[in-house]
């Protein structure tokens, strides 16, 4: 359902980022990157939602091609891959409900259907009783649950994750990976950026090591292969 046939990032700096990636990521799989800093993690993730776009070839999400998307296009995109991000990335004046909310307002659905599919997902994130919260009444942990109820209330096919755990101590990151492992299971495919060696090596998944910009490592059952 992803693939990337070809690809290659440069920034305008002239830092090649990506130098010839070609992947298959089959839906309902869970895809662990990793690899050292700088290595072009974030670059291959973010060219997997057009948070930017390849110098060089393809990026196939279903049929749809990513590299020669319109712009006009990218707001349907966006409904069909969730994105979670280290720093959470709430509205802060937005309570929890009305953070989860947005996504659904941006795209005009009914009101009883926005209130019903809210409280369905925050119930799944363990959070119906501080709906009313602000993001700053919230701990680190329950902050990315609210992200993370915002990026499958859509339902979308493909979660997304840049370093989910990167800023929780051990015991919430392991909360926020049992979270993703479950929605995993309901069938969305993810995809996460981490340095979690403790989570890659117990939670066994596929392993994409990315290093200089290149896949250097593909394991079905992989481990994290770096010092943490
Ligand atoms: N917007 C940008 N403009 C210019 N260069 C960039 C930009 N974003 C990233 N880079 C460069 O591209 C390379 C890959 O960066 P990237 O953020 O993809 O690595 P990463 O593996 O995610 O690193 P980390 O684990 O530290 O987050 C680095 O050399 C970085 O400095």
């Amino acid at each position: 359902m992803i693939e990337m046939i070809d690809v290659w990032k440069s920034y305008s700096n002239n830092v090649k980022a990506i130098n010839g990636i070609n992947i298959k990521i089959k839906k309902g799989e869970f895809v662990y990157v990793v690899g050292p800093s700088g290595a072009g993690k974030s670059t291959f993730i973010k060219m997997m939602y057009r948070e930017e776009k390849p110098t060089k070839g393809d990026i196939l999400i279903d049929e749809v091609n990513l590299s020669n998307m319109k712009e006009k296009e990218i707001p349907l995109l966006r409904r069909r891959i969730g994105v979670v991000f280290q720093d959470y990335k709430l509205l802060p004046t937005l309570s929890v409900y009305e953070n989860v909310a947005f996504a659904l307002e941006v795209i005009e659905e009914d009101p009883t259907v926005i209130k019903r599919k809210v409280m369905d997902v925050l119930e799944i994130v363990r959070l119906k009783n501080k709906a009313r919260f602000l993001p700053s009444e919230l701990s680190g942990g329950e902050q990315q649950r609210v992200a993370i109820a915002r990026a499958i209330v859509n339902k979308p096919e493909v979660l997304i994750a840049d370093e989910p755990t990167g800023n929780l101590d051990p015991d919430t990151a392991w909360e926020i990976m049992n979270i993703l492992d479950d929605i995993n299971h309901n069938g969305t495919t993810i995809v996460m950026a981490t340095h979690n060696k403790d989570i890659v090596n117990t939670i066994k998944k596929r392993v994409l090591a990315i290093e200089g910009g290149r896949v250097v490592r593909d394991e079905v059952r992989g481990s994290y292969g770096y010092e943490a």
